[in-house]
């Protein structure tokens, strides 16, 4: 029972259960697309693509998306897992999974979407539905932080394993597709500031 504890987390419908920063509070509640508000605090935004390909869905995200567990085998899916940089610093680790039995209609420009932001694919659509934001604190052993440390190891960023992460994720639906992403919020995102208009 421990070792599944560890791989999953609580994901609370209000970010007082969180108890985050409120440096980072402000981050995980903000409205609208997220892609819009760091490019608003920094002069080079940039969608790091890590990976994009099939997998299984995390235990977390097989319940959020509805997909049924066949004992410890849980549901395939497309995964995009990118790292969100202002002027070329990590803020957000950003994990979103696809059911594989989605028909290619539902999200059309999902596949080929390259280091374009799939934030401007999803409020650019009037078909998009957005559901209610959850908020998570991840544990070091969660998959999701062990994928944003190493994301960050890799580009020589150290964070240490006990650093509490918090996190927040979205069902957004399309058709009769669903496509879940979970953002990681980084330390360094409490730093950003909104560039006034004469600091360009
Ligand atoms: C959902 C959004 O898209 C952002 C961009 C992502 C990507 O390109 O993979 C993933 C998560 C988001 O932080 C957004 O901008 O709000």
């Amino acid at each position: 029972m421990r070792e599944r504890s560890l791989r999953r987390a609580n994901w609370y419908r209000h970010v007082l259960a969180v108890n985050a920063p409120a440096a980072l509070a402000c981050w995980l509640t903000s409205g609208g697309s997220l892609t819009a508000r760091l490019k608003a605090r920094a002069d080079a935004f940039r969608v790091q693509v890590l990976r994009q390909r099939p997998a299984r869905c995390l235990a977390d995200e097989a319940s959020a998306l509805g997909l049924p567990r066949m004992g410890n085998i849980r549901g395939r899916c497309w995964e995009r897992e990118v790292l969100l940089r202002c002027d070329n610093t990590p803020v957000v680790f950003a994990h979103t999974v696809v059911p594989m039995s989605a028909d290619a209609a539902d999200w059309p420009l999902f596949s080929a979407l390259g280091e374009r932001s799939l934030g401007t694919t999803l409020f650019g659509d009037p078909m998009v539905a957005r559901g209610p934001l959850e908020y998570a604190r991840l544990r070091g052993s969660h998959p999701l932080a062990r994928r944003a440390r190493a994301a960050l190891a890799a580009q020589g960023i150290a964070i240490p394993d006990e650093l509490l992460l918090y996190a927040r994720r979205c069902l957004y639906r399309r058709r009769q597709g669903t496509l879940l992403v979970t953002e990681v919020f980084l330390p360094q995102v409490a730093a950003l500031v909104p560039k006034t208009s004469n600091s360009r």
